[in-house]
């Protein structure tokens, strides 16, 4: 089948490859010439496991080609549309320019029996509004909504094997035509057993939002028993491990730490949030408003931990972030808690160095008054005390004898709990973990 695949950033450019995969034939779309002219050499524009071979395989397949021209777009018969949906600057709602601009853009090209499928992450209305632009413009072509559920840092085996497949259509029927023709496009993870779910368009979009929500949730949860367990002495990774026990809970997205941040949690739940407000509904989100807020905490708490590390005062005190993506595995650094958690440090007159195996480059770009050095064994040399902000298996690896001789003063922060507290002590540093005694 001949698809194209509007928008390709994190999202997309995983996308576009992994329907290549799937056998079809398929033209990635986007406005941003530099991520087209990588795309179009077979590198990914960004850093995501796996990513590279996979784009150099397809194209060798001759399946796969990037374009800026919306116009490549005609001929397809399904269009996915895979734009940034971000917050609004000084707003908690969601920015829809971009899906609107894509979604209008498209209408000139569409023939009639084309599926266009929004996977952006979009307030609940949207796709109605949208599917109503698009009867006015081509009647006979369909709009289904298909929420879109991979991690950064797993994109391409989350989309290659997803959990599910949700369908968001007009009647929200199995018989809509446009199901036959999603059910064409995912036929080999279908046949492998991914199951799939059609509903109506507001109750896919709010899929996407309540899952999101439910994660989010999860993670403040524990980060609030976190902040009990600081009180009263208690370790929450061993309350997590115990709760997690229970099938009904899950050990699951129960890691107490720095909390949750990168390009969809944090906007997510705020969008949910303001979309449910306008629809009177705003009582229902309240909580999300309280999850929003212990995630935000704990990067205060991470600057206090830190100074009381420091014998009481930042000032001067030179200080190595090990960290700066808002997760291991990926370079995206949108709402990145490690980075958060620098600029303050430094704002509050610690001499911050920050490391990261590959997110340097975008935290340079987004807070250039930091200092980044990319060899950890040099960042963390004189350093007065460490913080582990983002878990990369490098860092988890660290020797604390070996590191114990590299730096000022031992003492490290250990903001995700991963690392192995005795072992730390015992090789003579002071350590603090999150939540733990
Ligand atoms: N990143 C994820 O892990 C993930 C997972 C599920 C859902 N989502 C959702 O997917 C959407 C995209 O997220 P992302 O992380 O890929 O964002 P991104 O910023 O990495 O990518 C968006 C891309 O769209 C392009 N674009 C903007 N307007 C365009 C237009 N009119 N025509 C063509 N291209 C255009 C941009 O240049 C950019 O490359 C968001 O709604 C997000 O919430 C993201
Ligand atoms: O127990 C946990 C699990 C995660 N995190 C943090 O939560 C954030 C988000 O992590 P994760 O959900 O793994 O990353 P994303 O790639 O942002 O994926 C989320 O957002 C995507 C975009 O909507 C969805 O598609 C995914 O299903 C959803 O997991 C990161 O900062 C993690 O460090 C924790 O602090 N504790």
């Amino acid at each position: 089948m001949r698809i194209s695949v509007i928008g390709c950033g994190y999202l997309g450019a995983v996308h576009a490859a992994c329907m290549a995969k799937l056998g079809h034939e398929v033209v990635g779309i986007d406005v941003d010439a530099r991520k087209i002219e990588e795309l179009s050499a077979a590198r990914a524009p960004f850093y995501e496991p796996g990513l590279d071979d996979l784009l150099r395989e397809v194209q060798e397949t001759g399946r796969l080609s990037f374009t800026s021209e919306l116009s490549a777009a005609a001929g397809s018969a399904v269009h996915f549309i895979c734009v940034g949906t971000p917050q609004k600057k000084g707003e908690n709602g969601a920015d829809l320019t971009y899906v609107d601009a894509a979604a209008t853009g498209l209408l000139p090209y569409l023939s009639p029996g084309d599926v266009v499928v929004g996977k952006s992450t979009v307030p609940v209305g949207t796709a109605s509004r949208l599917a109503g632009l698009l009867r006015a413009e081509q009647p006979d072509a369909h709009l289904v909504w298909n929420p879109e559920f991979l991690r950064e840092g797993h994109a391409v085996a989350d989309t290659l094997h997803p959990d599910r497949f949700v369908y968001g259509v007009f009647d929200g029927s199995e018989d809509h035509p446009a199901v036959a023709v999603l059910d064409d496009v995912y036929a080999a993870p279908r046949a492998a057993g991914t199951p799939r779910l059609v509903t109506d368009h507001p109750t896919a979009e709010l899929v996407k939002a309540a899952a999101n929500s439910f994660l989010a949730t999860k993670i403040s949860f524990i980060n609030a028993m976190a902040e009990v367990c600081e009180a009263a002495g208690a370790d929450v990774t061993q309350l997590a491990d115990a709760i997690g026990m229970d099938d009904r809970i899950g050990r699951k997205f129960l890691n107490a730490g720095i909390g949750f941040g990168g390009g969809c949690l944090p906007k997510d739940i705020r969008a949910f949030m303001a979309r449910a407000g306008e629809l009177g509904a705003d009582q229902a989100l309240t909580f999300l408003r309280e999850v929003d807020a212990i995630n935000m905490r704990r990067r205060t708490r991470v600057v206090e931990l830190a100074r009381d590390l420091c014998d009481g005062s930042l000032l001067g005190k030179r200080i190595t972030v090990l960290g700066a993506a808002f997760k291991p595995e990926s370079d995206d650094v949108r709402d990145s808690p490690a980075l958060s958690i620098a600029a303050q440090l430094q704002l509050q007159g610690a001499v911050v160095t920050v490391t990261d195996p590959k997110a340097l480059a975008n935290a340079a770009r987004r807070f250039p008054e930091l200092h980044y050095e990319t060899d950890a064994a040099t960042a963390v040399q004189n350093a007065d005390a460490l913080l582990l902000l983002t878990e990369w298996q490098e860092y988890r690896d660290l020797d604390p004898y070996a590191l114990a001789r590299s730096v000022a003063l031992p003492r490290v922060l250990d903001g995700r709990n991963v690392l192995d507290a005795d072992k730390w002590r015992a090789a003579g540093w002071t350590y603090r973990g999150l939540g733990r005694p």
